[in-house]
Protein backbone atom coordinates (compact mmCIF):
# COMPACT_ATOMS: atom_id res chain seq x y z
CA UNK A 1 0.00 0.00 0.00
CA UNK A 2 1.46 3.48 -0.94
CA UNK A 3 2.11 6.19 1.21
CA UNK A 4 0.69 9.52 0.41
CA UNK A 5 2.49 12.80 0.91
CA UNK A 6 0.49 15.95 2.80
CA UNK A 7 0.84 19.24 2.40
CA UNK A 8 2.54 21.02 6.41
CA UNK A 9 -0.03 21.25 8.56
CA UNK A 10 -0.53 25.12 8.53
CA UNK A 11 -2.94 25.15 11.92
CA UNK A 12 -0.55 22.58 13.34
CA UNK A 13 -0.11 23.05 17.46
CA UNK A 14 3.11 24.80 18.39
CA UNK A 15 3.78 22.85 20.78
CA UNK A 16 3.77 19.35 18.19
CA UNK A 17 5.91 21.59 15.31
CA UNK A 18 8.70 22.59 18.29
CA UNK A 19 11.82 20.69 17.99
CA UNK A 20 10.16 18.86 14.91
CA UNK A 21 11.78 21.30 11.65
CA UNK A 22 15.07 22.09 11.69
CA UNK A 23 16.09 25.89 11.28
CA UNK A 24 18.32 24.99 7.81
CA UNK A 25 17.01 24.81 4.17
CA UNK A 26 17.24 21.75 2.12
CA UNK A 27 19.56 23.52 0.21
CA UNK A 28 21.40 23.51 2.94
CA UNK A 29 21.61 19.95 2.92
CA UNK A 30 23.28 20.04 -0.22
CA UNK A 31 20.32 18.38 -2.17
CA UNK A 32 20.30 19.52 -6.60
CA UNK A 33 17.95 23.04 -6.36
CA UNK A 34 15.65 21.50 -8.75
CA UNK A 35 14.83 18.95 -6.22
CA UNK A 36 15.10 21.82 -3.26
CA UNK A 37 12.11 23.97 -5.78
CA UNK A 38 9.92 20.93 -6.28
CA UNK A 39 9.90 20.04 -2.60
CA UNK A 40 9.10 23.95 -1.33
CA UNK A 41 6.40 24.81 -4.73
CA UNK A 42 5.20 21.56 -5.57
CA UNK A 43 5.10 19.11 -2.57
CA UNK A 44 5.00 22.70 0.18
CA UNK A 45 7.74 21.02 2.19
CA UNK A 46 9.60 24.69 3.42
CA UNK A 47 12.02 23.17 5.57
CA UNK A 48 13.65 19.31 6.23
CA UNK A 49 12.39 18.14 9.97
CA UNK A 50 15.38 17.37 11.75
CA UNK A 51 15.48 13.71 11.32
CA UNK A 52 15.82 14.80 7.71
CA UNK A 53 18.19 16.84 8.68
CA UNK A 54 20.55 14.52 10.13
CA UNK A 55 19.95 11.67 7.71
CA UNK A 56 19.90 13.32 4.40
CA UNK A 57 24.10 14.31 4.43
CA UNK A 58 24.60 11.03 5.62
CA UNK A 59 22.96 8.97 3.07
CA UNK A 60 24.33 11.24 0.60
CA UNK A 61 27.75 10.58 1.82
CA UNK A 62 27.65 6.64 1.14
CA UNK A 63 27.47 5.55 4.35
CA UNK A 64 25.46 2.75 6.11
CA UNK A 65 22.56 4.14 7.95
CA UNK A 66 20.90 3.24 11.06
CA UNK A 67 17.71 5.26 12.11
CA UNK A 68 15.24 5.02 15.21
CA UNK A 69 12.92 8.29 14.91
CA UNK A 70 9.78 8.89 16.12
CA UNK A 71 6.37 7.74 13.80
CA UNK A 72 5.13 10.81 11.78
CA UNK A 73 8.68 12.64 11.68
CA UNK A 74 9.33 12.32 7.45
CA UNK A 75 11.99 8.88 7.88
CA UNK A 76 10.87 8.10 4.15
CA UNK A 77 11.86 11.28 2.77
CA UNK A 78 15.28 11.01 4.62
CA UNK A 79 16.38 8.45 2.69
CA UNK A 80 14.06 8.75 -1.07
CA UNK A 81 15.34 12.49 -1.26
CA UNK A 82 19.54 11.78 -1.20
CA UNK A 83 18.44 8.94 -3.47
CA UNK A 84 16.64 10.50 -5.74
CA UNK A 85 19.49 13.56 -5.93
CA UNK A 86 21.88 11.39 -6.61
CA UNK A 87 19.83 9.12 -9.49
CA UNK A 88 18.94 12.72 -11.20
CA UNK A 89 22.77 14.11 -11.08
CA UNK A 90 23.51 10.74 -12.83
CA UNK A 91 25.75 11.44 -16.37
CA UNK A 92 24.86 10.15 -18.59
CA UNK A 93 21.02 10.15 -17.15
CA UNK A 94 19.71 6.91 -15.20
CA UNK A 95 17.93 4.94 -18.37
CA UNK A 96 15.34 1.91 -17.62
CA UNK A 97 17.72 -0.67 -18.84
CA UNK A 98 19.81 0.04 -15.99
CA UNK A 99 17.68 -1.54 -14.19
CA UNK A 100 17.22 -1.00 -9.86
CA UNK A 101 19.09 1.41 -8.31
CA UNK A 102 17.64 1.27 -5.24
CA UNK A 103 15.03 -1.16 -2.75
CA UNK A 104 12.25 0.32 -0.63
CA UNK A 105 9.11 0.05 0.78
CA UNK A 106 7.22 2.99 -0.46
CA UNK A 107 5.74 3.62 -3.68
CA UNK A 108 3.19 6.58 -4.02
CA UNK A 109 5.70 9.33 -2.41
CA UNK A 110 8.43 8.31 -4.64
CA UNK A 111 5.71 9.00 -7.89
CA UNK A 112 5.74 12.57 -6.30
CA UNK A 113 9.40 12.91 -5.74
CA UNK A 114 10.62 12.18 -9.21
CA UNK A 115 7.83 13.90 -10.75
CA UNK A 116 10.41 16.67 -12.19
CA UNK A 117 12.67 13.73 -12.85
CA UNK A 118 11.02 11.60 -15.47
CA UNK A 119 13.74 9.53 -16.61
CA UNK A 120 13.70 7.77 -13.15
CA UNK A 121 10.72 5.25 -12.86
CA UNK A 122 9.36 4.17 -9.84
CA UNK A 123 7.73 1.11 -9.49
CA UNK A 124 7.10 -2.38 -6.67
CA UNK A 125 6.87 -5.57 -6.63
CA UNK A 126 4.47 -6.85 -3.31
CA UNK A 127 2.75 -10.04 -4.11
CA UNK A 128 -0.44 -10.28 -4.45
CA UNK A 129 -0.64 -9.60 -7.99
CA UNK A 130 -0.30 -11.70 -11.27
CA UNK A 131 3.60 -12.46 -11.63
CA UNK A 132 3.72 -12.13 -15.11
CA UNK A 133 2.61 -8.34 -14.76
CA UNK A 134 5.48 -8.08 -12.48
CA UNK A 135 8.13 -9.18 -14.63
CA UNK A 136 6.71 -7.64 -17.63
CA UNK A 137 7.86 -4.31 -15.66
CA UNK A 138 10.64 -5.17 -14.29
CA UNK A 139 11.95 -5.84 -18.18
CA UNK A 140 11.01 -2.65 -19.01
CA UNK A 141 12.94 -1.49 -16.31
CA UNK A 142 12.82 0.38 -12.68
CA UNK A 143 15.04 2.45 -11.56
CA UNK A 144 13.33 2.93 -7.49
CA UNK A 145 11.89 -0.83 -6.62
CA UNK A 146 9.43 -0.92 -3.89
CA UNK A 147 9.13 -4.62 -2.84
CA UNK A 148 8.01 -7.20 -0.31
CA UNK A 149 10.89 -9.40 0.62
CA UNK A 150 9.62 -13.00 -0.44
CA UNK A 151 8.50 -11.38 -3.95
CA UNK A 152 11.72 -9.78 -4.06
CA UNK A 153 13.76 -12.88 -3.65
CA UNK A 154 11.27 -14.68 -5.68
CA UNK A 155 12.13 -12.41 -8.73
CA UNK A 156 16.22 -11.76 -7.96
CA UNK A 157 15.96 -15.97 -8.27
CA UNK A 158 13.69 -16.14 -11.24
CA UNK A 159 13.37 -13.23 -13.58
CA UNK A 160 16.53 -13.21 -15.55
CA UNK A 161 15.55 -10.16 -17.21
CA UNK A 162 15.61 -8.06 -13.85
CA UNK A 163 18.97 -5.85 -13.74
CA UNK A 164 20.17 -5.36 -10.46
CA UNK A 165 23.72 -5.23 -10.98
CA UNK A 166 23.36 -1.45 -10.71
CA UNK A 167 22.00 -1.68 -7.01
CA UNK A 168 23.45 1.19 -4.66
CA UNK A 169 20.66 1.61 -2.06
CA UNK A 170 18.92 -1.20 -0.06
CA UNK A 171 16.64 0.14 2.95
CA UNK A 172 14.51 -1.20 5.34
CA UNK A 173 11.90 0.69 6.54
CA UNK A 174 10.06 -0.87 9.18
CA UNK A 175 13.06 -3.13 9.69
CA UNK A 176 11.85 -4.73 13.32
CA UNK A 177 8.82 -5.65 11.42
CA UNK A 178 9.67 -7.35 8.51
CA UNK A 179 11.35 -9.16 10.80
CA UNK A 180 8.42 -9.88 13.59
CA UNK A 181 6.49 -11.09 10.06
CA UNK A 182 9.11 -13.84 9.80
CA UNK A 183 11.01 -12.55 6.53
CA UNK A 184 14.37 -13.07 8.18
CA UNK A 185 15.57 -15.92 6.39
CA UNK A 186 14.37 -13.79 2.57
CA UNK A 187 16.32 -11.33 3.67
CA UNK A 188 19.58 -13.00 4.64
CA UNK A 189 19.33 -14.60 1.31
CA UNK A 190 18.44 -11.14 -0.36
CA UNK A 191 21.51 -9.87 0.67
CA UNK A 192 23.64 -13.00 -0.02
CA UNK A 193 22.10 -13.02 -3.30
CA UNK A 194 23.21 -9.25 -4.06
CA UNK A 195 26.75 -9.89 -2.62
CA UNK A 196 25.15 -7.33 0.05
CA UNK A 197 26.19 -9.28 3.07
CA UNK A 198 28.97 -7.48 5.33
CA UNK A 199 32.40 -9.51 5.18
CA UNK A 200 31.49 -10.37 1.53
CA UNK A 201 32.73 -8.53 -1.83
CA UNK A 202 30.25 -7.37 -4.21
CA UNK A 203 30.14 -9.88 -6.19
CA UNK A 204 27.83 -7.93 -8.96
CA UNK A 205 30.29 -5.09 -10.38
CA UNK A 206 28.83 -1.24 -9.91
CA UNK A 207 28.65 -0.08 -13.42
CA UNK A 208 28.28 3.48 -11.06
CA UNK A 209 31.96 3.34 -10.93
CA UNK A 210 33.63 3.60 -7.74
CA UNK A 211 30.03 3.45 -5.78
CA UNK A 212 29.59 1.77 -2.97
CA UNK A 213 26.95 -0.18 -2.14
CA UNK A 214 24.69 1.65 0.69
CA UNK A 215 22.75 -0.07 3.16
CA UNK A 216 20.00 1.69 5.28
CA UNK A 217 17.50 0.31 7.98
CA UNK A 218 15.14 2.90 10.06
CA UNK A 219 12.13 2.51 12.32
CA UNK A 220 10.29 4.31 15.20
CA UNK A 221 10.47 0.68 17.00
CA UNK A 222 14.08 -0.45 17.00
CA UNK A 223 14.74 -3.21 19.06
CA UNK A 224 17.56 -6.00 19.88
CA UNK A 225 15.53 -8.60 17.32
CA UNK A 226 16.83 -6.39 14.16
CA UNK A 227 20.59 -6.17 15.57
CA UNK A 228 21.25 -9.85 14.00
CA UNK A 229 20.10 -7.98 10.55
CA UNK A 230 22.00 -4.83 11.60
CA UNK A 231 25.03 -6.90 12.03
CA UNK A 232 25.09 -8.56 8.67
CA UNK A 233 23.86 -5.41 6.65
CA UNK A 234 25.70 -2.32 7.85
CA UNK A 235 29.42 -1.93 7.85
CA UNK A 236 30.22 0.60 10.43
CA UNK A 237 26.93 2.67 10.80
CA UNK A 238 26.18 5.48 11.08
CA UNK A 239 23.38 5.41 13.59
CA UNK A 240 21.01 8.64 14.25
CA UNK A 241 18.28 8.85 16.76
CA UNK A 242 20.15 6.25 19.09
CA UNK A 243 22.80 8.59 20.42
CA UNK A 244 21.91 8.11 24.04
CA UNK A 245 23.27 4.57 23.42
CA UNK A 246 26.33 3.18 22.94
CA UNK A 247 28.27 3.87 19.28
CA UNK A 248 29.81 1.26 17.18
CA UNK A 249 33.19 3.42 17.72
CA UNK A 250 32.99 2.01 21.58
CA UNK A 251 32.78 -1.95 20.28
CA UNK A 252 35.61 -3.39 22.14
CA UNK A 253 38.25 -6.43 20.54
CA UNK A 254 38.22 -9.77 22.88
CA UNK A 255 40.13 -9.66 26.17
CA UNK A 256 42.48 -11.88 26.28
CA UNK A 257 44.15 -12.16 29.49
CA UNK A 258 39.84 -12.80 30.68
CA UNK A 259 39.05 -16.04 33.10
CA UNK A 260 36.03 -16.19 31.17
CA UNK A 261 36.21 -19.46 28.57
CA UNK A 262 35.85 -19.06 25.30
CA UNK A 263 32.73 -19.42 24.56
CA UNK A 264 31.77 -16.72 26.99
CA UNK A 265 33.59 -14.03 26.14
CA UNK A 266 32.34 -14.25 22.70
CA UNK A 267 28.54 -14.22 24.25
CA UNK A 268 29.86 -11.35 25.77
CA UNK A 269 31.99 -9.83 22.27
CA UNK A 270 28.83 -10.76 20.84
CA UNK A 271 26.38 -8.58 23.37
CA UNK A 272 28.72 -5.73 23.10
CA UNK A 273 28.47 -5.36 19.32
CA UNK A 274 25.08 -5.16 19.25
CA UNK A 275 23.93 -1.60 17.98
CA UNK A 276 20.71 -1.69 19.89
CA UNK A 277 20.76 -2.70 23.35
CA UNK A 278 18.10 -4.31 25.16
CA UNK A 279 18.10 -1.95 28.15
CA UNK A 280 17.68 0.76 25.88
CA UNK A 281 14.68 -0.79 24.54
CA UNK A 282 12.01 2.12 24.40
CA UNK A 283 10.46 3.09 21.74
CA UNK A 284 9.92 6.98 19.85
CA UNK A 285 6.65 8.43 19.83
CA UNK A 286 5.62 12.17 19.09
CA UNK A 287 5.64 14.70 21.87
CA UNK A 288 2.53 16.01 21.47
CA UNK A 289 0.90 12.88 21.42
CA UNK A 290 -2.21 12.55 24.26
CA UNK A 291 -2.13 8.73 25.04
CA UNK A 292 -5.11 7.46 27.28
CA UNK A 293 -6.65 4.34 28.52
CA UNK A 294 -10.28 3.70 29.40
CA UNK A 295 -11.22 0.61 31.74
CA UNK A 296 -14.14 -0.75 30.55
CA UNK A 297 -15.48 -4.46 31.22
CA UNK A 298 -16.19 -6.62 28.79
CA UNK A 299 -19.96 -6.50 28.35
CA UNK A 300 -19.76 -2.54 28.32
CA UNK A 301 -17.13 -2.60 25.34
CA UNK A 302 -19.59 -1.85 22.85
CA UNK A 303 -21.54 0.84 24.62
CA UNK A 304 -18.68 2.55 25.88
CA UNK A 305 -17.37 2.55 21.81
CA UNK A 306 -20.18 3.97 20.39
CA UNK A 307 -20.60 6.59 23.01
CA UNK A 308 -17.08 7.84 22.75
CA UNK A 309 -17.68 7.73 19.31
CA UNK A 310 -20.70 9.83 18.85
CA UNK A 311 -19.26 12.12 21.30
CA UNK A 312 -16.22 12.44 19.41
CA UNK A 313 -18.34 13.56 16.35
CA UNK A 314 -20.51 15.65 17.83
CA UNK A 315 -17.67 17.61 19.74
CA UNK A 316 -15.96 18.19 16.11
CA UNK A 317 -17.47 19.31 12.50
CA UNK A 318 -14.32 17.28 11.19
CA UNK A 319 -12.84 14.45 12.80
CA UNK A 320 -11.28 11.06 11.29
CA UNK A 321 -10.65 8.34 13.70
CA UNK A 322 -8.85 5.21 13.17
CA UNK A 323 -10.34 1.94 15.44
CA UNK A 324 -8.58 -1.12 15.51
CA UNK A 325 -9.41 -4.67 16.23
CA UNK A 326 -7.40 -7.92 16.45
CA UNK A 327 -9.22 -10.13 13.56
CA UNK A 328 -10.70 -9.45 9.81
CA UNK A 329 -14.42 -11.12 11.38
CA UNK A 330 -14.73 -7.98 14.19
CA UNK A 331 -13.80 -5.61 11.78
CA UNK A 332 -16.14 -6.66 9.46
CA UNK A 333 -19.17 -6.85 12.05
CA UNK A 334 -18.33 -3.63 13.80
CA UNK A 335 -17.81 -1.87 10.39
CA UNK A 336 -21.27 -3.09 9.78
CA UNK A 337 -22.92 -2.00 13.25
CA UNK A 338 -21.15 1.35 13.04
CA UNK A 339 -22.01 2.09 9.29
CA UNK A 340 -26.06 1.22 9.83
CA UNK A 341 -27.02 1.39 13.50
CA UNK A 342 -29.73 3.29 13.39
CA UNK A 343 -31.65 5.14 16.42
CA UNK A 344 -34.56 7.72 17.18
CA UNK A 345 -32.87 10.35 19.16
CA UNK A 346 -36.02 11.92 20.86
CA UNK A 347 -38.91 9.54 22.04
CA UNK A 348 -40.07 9.27 18.44
CA UNK A 349 -39.82 5.48 17.92
CA UNK A 350 -41.89 6.06 14.79
CA UNK A 351 -39.92 4.49 11.79
CA UNK A 352 -39.41 7.33 9.63
CA UNK A 353 -38.02 9.33 12.20
CA UNK A 354 -35.09 6.88 12.98
CA UNK A 355 -31.75 8.15 11.59
CA UNK A 356 -27.89 6.73 11.42
CA UNK A 357 -26.34 6.66 15.08
CA UNK A 358 -23.28 8.06 13.49
CA UNK A 359 -24.08 10.07 10.26
CA UNK A 360 -20.32 10.05 9.13
CA UNK A 361 -18.90 7.38 6.81
CA UNK A 362 -17.46 4.33 7.75
CA UNK A 363 -14.44 2.39 6.27
CA UNK A 364 -13.31 -0.78 6.72
CA UNK A 365 -9.30 -2.22 6.31
CA UNK A 366 -8.65 -5.93 6.66
CA UNK A 367 -6.33 -8.59 5.01
CA UNK A 368 -8.99 -10.38 4.07
CA UNK A 369 -10.54 -8.15 1.49
CA UNK A 370 -9.67 -7.86 -2.03
CA UNK A 371 -6.48 -5.77 -3.12
CA UNK A 372 -9.49 -3.44 -4.95
CA UNK A 373 -11.37 -3.29 -2.47
CA UNK A 374 -8.93 -1.99 0.10
CA UNK A 375 -7.62 0.32 -2.27
CA UNK A 376 -10.98 1.81 -2.16
CA UNK A 377 -10.95 2.06 1.56
CA UNK A 378 -7.22 3.43 1.85
CA UNK A 379 -8.37 6.07 -0.99
CA UNK A 380 -11.86 6.32 0.37
CA UNK A 381 -10.87 6.92 3.95
CA UNK A 382 -7.84 9.38 2.92
CA UNK A 383 -10.16 12.01 0.95
CA UNK A 384 -12.47 12.15 3.65
CA UNK A 385 -13.06 15.46 6.04
CA UNK A 386 -14.75 13.36 8.66
CA UNK A 387 -14.91 9.61 8.72
CA UNK A 388 -14.17 6.46 10.85
CA UNK A 389 -11.62 3.07 9.79
CA UNK A 390 -12.17 0.29 10.98
CA UNK A 391 -8.96 -1.72 10.95
CA UNK A 392 -6.62 -4.56 11.72
CA UNK A 393 -3.14 -4.05 11.99
CA UNK A 394 -2.66 -4.02 8.45
CA UNK A 395 -3.29 0.23 8.98
CA UNK A 396 -0.94 0.09 12.10
CA UNK A 397 2.19 0.41 9.81
CA UNK A 398 3.88 3.13 7.71
CA UNK A 399 0.24 4.14 6.80
CA UNK A 400 0.13 7.81 6.63
CA UNK A 401 -3.32 9.21 6.04
CA UNK A 402 -3.63 12.62 6.42
CA UNK A 403 -5.55 14.91 9.60
CA UNK A 404 -6.57 11.78 11.74
CA UNK A 405 -6.77 12.82 15.12
CA UNK A 406 -8.11 9.88 17.14
CA UNK A 407 -6.80 6.21 17.39
CA UNK A 408 -8.85 3.51 19.26
CA UNK A 409 -7.24 0.92 20.36
CA UNK A 410 -10.81 -1.67 20.38
CA UNK A 411 -8.73 -4.68 20.75
CA UNK A 412 -5.00 -4.61 22.90
CA UNK A 413 -2.42 -4.92 20.07
CA UNK A 414 -0.37 -7.30 22.03
CA UNK A 415 3.46 -6.35 21.38
CA UNK A 416 4.16 -2.64 22.47
CA UNK A 417 5.73 -1.94 18.90
CA UNK A 418 2.59 -2.66 17.59
CA UNK A 419 1.13 -0.10 19.82
CA UNK A 420 3.71 2.40 18.86
CA UNK A 421 2.74 2.15 15.35
CA UNK A 422 -1.12 2.01 16.12
CA UNK A 423 -1.06 5.63 17.79
CA UNK A 424 1.74 6.50 15.48
CA UNK A 425 -1.14 7.27 12.60
CA UNK A 426 -2.47 10.57 14.24
CA UNK A 427 0.36 13.30 15.77
CA UNK A 428 2.22 12.72 12.77
CA UNK A 429 4.39 16.19 11.50
CA UNK A 430 3.81 18.17 14.13
CA UNK A 431 -0.52 17.83 14.26
CA UNK A 432 -2.70 17.22 17.62
CA UNK A 433 -3.68 13.59 18.02
CA UNK A 434 -5.10 11.58 20.65
CA UNK A 435 -5.27 7.91 21.50
CA UNK A 436 -7.33 5.75 23.59
CA UNK A 437 -6.80 1.92 24.34
CA UNK A 438 -9.47 -0.06 25.51
CA UNK A 439 -8.46 -2.17 28.94
CA UNK A 440 -10.43 -4.39 30.87
CA UNK A 441 -9.87 -4.57 34.50
CA UNK A 442 -7.98 -8.10 34.15
CA UNK A 443 -5.92 -6.57 31.56
CA UNK A 444 -4.52 -3.88 33.38
CA UNK A 445 -1.08 -5.04 34.01
CA UNK A 446 -0.17 -4.61 29.97
CA UNK A 447 0.16 -1.33 31.10
CA UNK A 448 3.30 -1.93 32.81
CA UNK A 449 4.17 -3.70 29.57
CA UNK A 450 4.36 -0.38 27.84
CA UNK A 451 5.85 1.69 30.55
CA UNK A 452 9.08 -0.79 30.13
CA UNK A 453 9.51 0.58 26.89
CA UNK A 454 9.16 3.59 27.52
CA UNK A 455 5.19 4.41 26.81
CA UNK A 456 2.78 6.45 29.88
CA UNK A 457 -0.58 5.93 29.40
CA UNK A 458 -3.09 8.26 31.70
CA UNK A 459 -6.79 7.29 32.51
CA UNK A 460 -9.31 8.83 30.20
CA UNK A 461 -11.80 10.63 32.18
CA UNK A 462 -15.08 9.02 30.97
CA UNK A 463 -18.47 10.22 31.94
CA UNK A 464 -19.25 7.67 34.43
CA UNK A 465 -16.31 8.40 36.40
CA UNK A 466 -16.28 11.77 36.12
CA UNK A 467 -20.03 11.80 37.43
CA UNK A 468 -18.98 9.36 40.14
CA UNK A 469 -16.25 12.12 41.22
CA UNK A 470 -18.61 14.83 41.04
CA UNK A 471 -20.91 12.67 43.58
CA UNK A 472 -18.36 11.72 45.76
CA UNK A 473 -16.94 14.79 46.50
CA UNK A 474 -19.55 16.93 47.55
CA UNK A 475 -21.06 15.81 50.98
CA UNK A 476 -24.99 17.03 50.05
CA UNK A 477 -24.42 15.68 46.34
CA UNK A 478 -23.47 12.32 48.39
CA UNK A 479 -26.86 12.33 50.46
CA UNK A 480 -29.13 13.15 47.98
CA UNK A 481 -27.35 10.50 46.02
CA UNK A 482 -28.21 8.17 48.87
CA UNK A 483 -31.23 9.51 49.50
CA UNK A 484 -32.57 8.74 46.15
CA UNK A 485 -31.21 5.56 46.30
CA UNK A 486 -32.77 4.74 48.85
CA UNK A 487 -35.77 5.73 48.16
CA UNK A 488 -36.15 4.44 44.46
CA UNK A 489 -35.56 0.52 45.77
CA UNK A 490 -38.73 1.22 48.16
CA UNK A 491 -40.42 2.52 45.14
CA UNK A 492 -39.37 -0.47 43.59
CA UNK A 493 -40.26 -2.85 46.30
CA UNK A 494 -43.64 -0.98 46.68
CA UNK A 495 -45.39 -2.60 43.26
CA UNK A 496 -48.80 -3.83 43.75
CA UNK A 497 -49.07 -7.53 44.21
CA UNK A 498 -49.37 -8.68 40.52
CA UNK A 499 -46.58 -6.40 39.17
CA UNK A 500 -44.28 -8.09 41.88
CA UNK A 501 -43.83 -10.36 39.58
CA UNK A 502 -42.14 -8.40 36.92
CA UNK A 503 -40.68 -6.12 39.19
CA UNK A 504 -39.03 -8.00 41.28
CA UNK A 505 -36.96 -6.47 44.01
CA UNK A 506 -34.87 -9.61 44.81
CA UNK A 507 -33.64 -9.37 41.27
CA UNK A 508 -32.13 -6.55 41.65
CA UNK A 509 -28.50 -5.72 41.54
CA UNK A 510 -28.18 -2.84 44.34
CA UNK A 511 -24.75 -2.30 43.63
CA UNK A 512 -25.61 -1.83 40.04
CA UNK A 513 -28.71 0.64 41.19
CA UNK A 514 -26.31 2.11 43.18
CA UNK A 515 -23.96 3.47 40.27
CA UNK A 516 -26.86 4.34 38.23
CA UNK A 517 -27.37 7.54 40.91
CA UNK A 518 -23.01 7.92 40.73
CA UNK A 519 -22.64 5.92 43.84
CA UNK A 520 -19.80 3.98 43.88
CA UNK A 521 -20.69 1.35 46.17
CA UNK A 522 -24.06 0.18 47.46
CA UNK A 523 -24.82 2.57 50.53
CA UNK A 524 -24.36 0.85 53.75
CA UNK A 525 -26.29 3.55 56.21
CA UNK A 526 -29.45 3.36 54.99
CA UNK A 527 -33.12 4.84 56.61
CA UNK A 528 -34.89 2.43 59.18
CA UNK A 529 -37.88 2.44 56.66
CA UNK A 530 -35.05 0.81 53.90
CA UNK A 531 -33.90 -1.70 56.45
CA UNK A 532 -37.18 -2.79 56.88
CA UNK A 533 -37.39 -3.60 53.33
CA UNK A 534 -34.23 -5.24 52.95
CA UNK A 535 -35.26 -7.13 55.97
CA UNK A 536 -38.83 -7.59 53.89
CA UNK A 537 -36.68 -8.70 50.81
CA UNK A 538 -34.65 -11.03 52.76
CA UNK A 539 -37.83 -12.88 54.19
CA UNK A 540 -39.25 -13.40 50.77
CA UNK A 541 -35.83 -14.60 49.83
CA UNK A 542 -36.22 -17.18 52.58
CA UNK A 543 -39.61 -18.02 51.93
CA UNK A 544 -38.62 -18.94 48.18
CA UNK A 545 -35.92 -21.54 48.74
CA UNK A 546 -37.36 -23.86 50.48
CA UNK A 547 -40.28 -24.08 47.85
CA UNK A 548 -37.75 -24.47 45.53
CA UNK A 549 -36.37 -27.49 47.11
CA UNK A 550 -39.70 -28.97 47.83
CA UNK A 551 -39.95 -28.79 43.53
CA UNK A 552 -37.01 -30.36 43.09
CA UNK A 553 -37.41 -33.00 46.02
CA UNK A 554 -40.96 -33.70 44.31
CA UNK A 555 -39.23 -34.16 41.07
CA UNK A 556 -37.15 -36.64 42.09
N1 LIG B 1 9.94 18.36 5.58
C1 LIG B 1 8.65 18.12 5.62
N2 LIG B 1 7.75 19.14 5.73
C2 LIG B 1 6.42 18.90 5.77
N3 LIG B 1 5.87 17.67 5.71
C3 LIG B 1 6.70 16.62 5.60
C4 LIG B 1 8.12 16.79 5.53
N4 LIG B 1 8.69 15.56 5.40
C5 LIG B 1 7.68 14.66 5.40
N5 LIG B 1 6.49 15.30 5.50
C6 LIG B 1 5.15 14.66 5.58
O1 LIG B 1 5.02 14.12 6.90
C7 LIG B 1 4.21 12.95 6.90
C8 LIG B 1 4.92 11.83 7.62
O2 LIG B 1 6.06 11.40 6.90
P1 LIG B 1 6.52 9.87 6.84
O3 LIG B 1 5.40 9.01 6.43
O4 LIG B 1 7.77 9.81 6.06
O5 LIG B 1 6.85 9.63 8.39
P2 LIG B 1 7.59 8.38 9.04
O6 LIG B 1 8.57 8.94 10.01
O7 LIG B 1 8.10 7.44 8.01
O8 LIG B 1 6.38 7.72 9.84
P3 LIG B 1 6.12 6.15 10.16
O9 LIG B 1 7.20 5.74 11.13
O10 LIG B 1 4.79 6.15 10.79
O11 LIG B 1 6.17 5.41 8.88
C9 LIG B 1 3.93 12.66 5.44
O12 LIG B 1 2.64 13.17 5.11
C10 LIG B 1 4.98 13.46 4.69
O13 LIG B 1 4.53 13.86 3.44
Amino acid sequence: MSKKLGKPPAAAKEEGREGLFASCSFADLGLHPTLCAHLQDKMSFQAPTRIQAEAIPVAMSGQHMLVKAATGTGKTLAYLAPIVHLLQMREPRVERTDGTFGDYLVYGIAQQLVHRFHWIVPGYVMGGENRAKEKARLRKGISILIATPGRLLDHLQHTASFVYSNLRWIVFDEADSILELGFGKALEDILEHLGSRSGVPDQNKNKMGNMQRQNLLLSATLNEKVNRLAKISLKNPVMIGLDDQKKQSNMLGKNHTSLLSDDEEDEILEKKNDFVEHEHDDYKLPAQLVQRYVKVSCGSRLTVLLTILKSLFERQVSQKVVVFMSTCDSVDFHHTILSQLEWSPGLQLDMDKKQKFLSCKVFRLHGNMEQEERKKSFLGFGSEKSAILVSTDIAARGLDFPKVKYIIQYDSPGEASEYVHRVGRTARIGEKGEALLFLQPVELDYLQDLERHGVSLTEYPFQKRSLEGFVAAEAEMKKLARDAFCSWVRAYTAHRGELKKIFMVKKLHLGHVARSFGLKEQPSLVGRSHQVQLKKRKKEQKRERPTKKRKLSSKK
